[in-house]
């Protein structure tokens, strides 16, 4: 039977790196015979230039058919001048509110050989597992939102954070059972010192985490936790934080494993899973060749895992990852002479003869 993978480039180095991740995964489905069929949709920029909107009507039904969708990224300095409701990212948000998917899922490893990249030690960060669990479609990026406005005399704007018991509830137990088939300590991360939100965030994440009797879940504090990840990483099992604090700390633990192009996540929840590398469109390299593609190929391998139920060709695109990295490959990033640098669409094609 076949599977639908729509596939959303977005915009700067979107379309390079979801390209390369396409290829790898048609070498996967070559492999293990998963009966792949892409179709490619539009969104972020590239629709609001083509159609008038960053998110259209169809792309959103071809997404809600799927099996899984793969997206590069959304945005750039082309439309920062756009009014907000029709900014690139707000693409991503509507995709993801429209799906329904609540949980994000951004794992941070760094095998050993890639600890020297790290800007920390090498013994601070070699063989870190940690897994951000981040909320996706709440908080403050889904609160009221008003724009610049003068109020008696003085411009104000303002963004209003929200979290209900149920959404709360929902993705800390989705972090304990992740927790269950890890090491079994969940940290959730908030600001109950200042946030009502983060007060009730807490009390509901006691109540959630009791019917996991092997996790232990202890709190920190945002500010703390944006420490410890650069103190202390290998303490960090699962993090289950908010959709802004998840946003910012996924970025800083990104940077563990030297280059935030090597990391990817999962988007899930009640419709088909949506796959992303956690970085942006990074309009500084775009059209350049030299973005590197792995975050996107990890994100495919994830798909194949959490959508498709594909583990060994899941298992098979992260090794050729590891060996190829393994054999001194990096794109520019994560170069250092006494390697060989590749292009994004090479690091893609050694990726593929590796499966
Ligand atoms: N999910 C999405 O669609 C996201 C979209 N964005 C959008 O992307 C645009 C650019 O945002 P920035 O803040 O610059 O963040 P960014 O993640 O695009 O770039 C930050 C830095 O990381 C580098 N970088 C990112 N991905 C890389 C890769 N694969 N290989 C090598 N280097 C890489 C960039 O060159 C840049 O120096 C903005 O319009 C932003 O709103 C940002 C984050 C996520
Ligand atoms: C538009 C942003 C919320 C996207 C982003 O930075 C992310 O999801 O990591
Ligand atoms: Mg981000």
């Amino acid at each position: 039977m076949s599977k639908a993978i729509v596939v959303i480039p977005g915009d700067g180095i979107g379309e390079e790196i979801t390209a390369a991740a396409v290829a790898v995964l048609r070498r996967a489905d070559h492999k293990h015979s998963l009966g792949l069929v892409f179709e490619t949709h539009q969104a972020g920029g590239a629709a609001l230039d083509l159609y008038g909107l960053p998110l259209p009507e169809r792309t959103v039904a071809a997404a809600r058919q799927a099996d899984a969708i793969l997206l590069g990224a959304v945005g750039g300095p082309k439309w920062d001048a756009v009014q907000p409701e029709l900014r690139p990212e707000k693409a991503i948000l509507g995709l993801r509110k429209a799906l329904g998917l609540y949980a994000n899922l951004r794992p941070i490893r760094v095998p050993a050989s890639l600890s020297e990249y790290s800007p920390l030690k090498p013994e601070i960060v070699s063989d870190i597992d940690i897994l951000i669990v981040r909320e996706l479609t709440g908080g403050i990026y889904f609160g009221d939102h008003c724009e610049a406005t003068v109020i008696d005399g003085v411009e104000k704007a303002w963004d209003i954070e929200v979290y209900s018991v149920p959404e709360v509830s929902r993705i800390v137990a989705l972090a304990c059972q992740a927790a269950t088939l890890r090491r079994g300590r969940v940290v959730s991360v908030d600001k109950a010192n200042v946030l009502a939100s983060s007060r009730l965030w807490r009390r509901t994440a006691e109540q959630a985490a009791e019917k996991y009797a092997g996790v232990t879940l202890s709190h920190m504090y945002v500010d703390n936790c944006a420490m410890q990840l650069a103190l202390a990483p290998k303490n960090f099992d699962v993090i289950v934080t908010s959709n802004l604090f998840g946003d910012i700390l996924s970025d800083e633990a990104a940077v563990l494993g030297g280059s935030i192009g090597m990391m990817p996540s999962a988007s899930l929840g009640e419709g088909p899973g949506l796959y992303e590398p956690i970085h942006g469109s990074a309009p500084d390299i775009a059209g350049k060749g030299i973005a590197n593609p792995v975050g996107a190929i990890l994100s495919a391998a994830m798909l194949l895992r959490h959508s498709l139920t594909a583990e060994t060709a899941a298992v098979s695109i992260e090794r050729a990852v590891d060996k190829v990295l393994a054999d001194g490959y990096r794109t520019a990033d994560l170069y250092r002479p006494g390697l060989t640098e590749v292009s994004t669409e090479d690091m893609a094609r050694l990726i593929e003869r590796n499966i």
